[in-house]
């Protein structure tokens, strides 16, 4: 039992036990991120992060698809791809906690660490490195019909002291699908949302979109890599429920020009460009180049890379498998493993900072039904948990009274995705061969996104790198 200071006391669920808390690393759209070590025997010491799931305002905890599409998730395996090691539910409120890999790094940090301490770009193997294990995660992801739809450089981890040192991992896919990516935070913890990286097809409100979608983001992080600075800084109107977001059309349109129905034949059928057409056609852009803000010859392999994935039409906007094939891949320096060191002989190595860890903080709002509800802990990796199994009957049993021609969960072809079903979460082959969400989700749920408080953001080169109003998350 645990007095948290009111007269209420709460139980720690019995899972909790297996784990040491360290204290908190971060706070996201969907709650906060807890660093852990493991106190079993066979990991012991072993770091771990738990991403807490608030509850909805609602209070409806889990829903079954939830639970059963993050089972699945589960089933990733690729070095470039965060792993889920566990999940926990927390049955008195039915509230969620993942257990991921820990990575001591992530690319917000990174760029952040360059633009203010360091005040010197990366060097271009780091960029390449970290570019090529982004796509080549993607192209995993993307080969298995997962879309994910939230990138930005706090989802791209990057792995500290260890065998993995300087490899990246890609977190959070497929959390924007199950918990259908609201347009504000679930809690309103003052984590502000970025739509900096959302592709022009999610602005203008296209009903089917792609896994095009993460190749503009990854266009986008590519240029950040190279500026340390965002490439597309939109403000966001709050005021509208809708995706149409002018001020971010805007930012792209002045770099990349005016998009035409001869460059993006099927920009005619999006809804908000048929609404907002004579409006955007009235004004002028600049159109300021890409290579300039880039500084990168225009005739470079990188600046080629960077213009196919930042190509307005997403039918012809570069995949994740064809950019892995790229020219720039192919030539010196050549990509590696460790996306940290230095490229060359005699260049500066870079100390990246830890994170920090908040050690003030407790698991808080940890509530737990009687003991008697707690079946024995068994969570290790590799295991579906006796709890989260019970769960998973118990959501299964409630979902096939809700929805009972949900599929069973289905053999995925896709080799190690097994298990996958193609109903829920994941995309499938339409008609045209263009992914298509399943299950109704037809609108774009545009990406969330938080920033952490800019504590020595003084460089005035940088000064507008900032969302405003911007707020810590931990
Ligand atoms: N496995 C992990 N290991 C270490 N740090 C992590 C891990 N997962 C997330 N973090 C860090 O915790 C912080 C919050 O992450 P979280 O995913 O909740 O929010 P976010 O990605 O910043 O934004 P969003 O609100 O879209 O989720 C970020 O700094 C993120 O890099």
């Amino acid at each position: 039992m645990v007095a948290d200071g009111s007269t209420k006391q709460r139980v720690r669920p019995e899972w909790l036990q297996q784990y040491e808390l360290m204290g908190k690393i971060g706070e996201g759209t969907y709650g906060l991120v807890y660093l852990v070590r493991s106190k079993q025997p066979s990991h012991r010491g072993m770091k771990i992060a738990i991403k807490k799931f608030k509850q909805s305002k609602e209070g409806d905890g889990v829903s079954p698809t939830a639970i059963r599409e993050i089972m699945l998730l589960r089933e990733c395996i690729h070095e470039n791809i965060l792993k889920l090691i566990n999940v926990h539910i927390n049955h008195g409120d039915m509230s969620l906690y993942l257990a991921f890999d820990y990575a001591e790094h992530d690319l917000y940090e990174v760029i952040r660490h360059h633009r203010e301490k360091l005040s010197f770009a990366m060097n271009q193997y780091t960029v390449k490195s970290l570019l090529w294990q982004i796509l080549n995660g993607l192209n995993y992801l993307h080969s298995n019909w997962i879309i994910h739809r939230d990138l930005k450089p706090s989802n791209i981890l990057v792995m500290g002291e260890g065998d993995e040192q300087g490899v990246v991992k890609i977190g959070d896919f497929g959390l924007a699908r199950i918990f259908q990516a609201p347009l504000k935070p679930l809690c309103d913890n003052g984590v502000v949302v970025t739509i900096w990286y959302r592709a022009p097809e999610l602005l203008l409100g296209v009903k089917h979109y792609t896994t095009a979608v993460d190749m503009w983001a990854v266009g986008c992080i590519f240029a950040e890599l190279l500026t340390l600075k965002p490439l597309f800084q939109g403000v966001e109107d709050k005021s509208t429920p809708n995706p149409f977001q002018l001020d971010q059309l805007e930012k792209i349109f002045k770099v990349l020009g005016h998009p035409t129905l001869e460059k993006w034949p099927t920009l005619a059928n999006l809804p908000h460009w048929q609404s907002n057409r004579l409006l955007i056609q009235s004004r002028k852009y600049e159109n300021s180049g890409l290579c300039s803000i880039v500084q990168l010859p225009p005739k470079s392999a990188a600046f080629d890379l960077l213009t196919r994935m930042l190509e307005y039409d997403p039918a012809k906007r570069i995949t994740a498998a064809q950019a892995l094939e790229h020219g720039y891949f192919r030539s010196d320096p050549m990509p590696g493993r460790n996306a940290l060191i230095p490229g060359q002989p005699g260049e500066k190595v870079v100390n990246y900072p830890a994170r920090p860890v908040d050690h003030s903080t407790d698991f808080d709002g940890v509530t737990a039904p009687p003991p008697s509800h707690f079946p024995p802990s068994n969570s290790m990796p590799g295991n579906a948990t006796g709890q989260v199994q019970q769960s998973m009957t118990m959501a299964m049993q409630q979902q096939r009274v809700q929805n009972s021609s949900m599929g069973a969960l289905g053999a995925n072809p896709q080799g190690s995705m097994h298990g996958m079903n193609a109903n829920s979460m994941f995309i499938q082959r339409g008609n045209t061969g263009i992914a298509q969400q399943q299950q109704g989700q037809l609108q774009p749920q545009p990406q969330q996104g938080g920033r952490r408080k800019d504590q020595s953001g003084t460089n005035p080169n940088y000064q507008h790198y900032q969302p405003p109003n911007k707020s810590r998350r931990m």
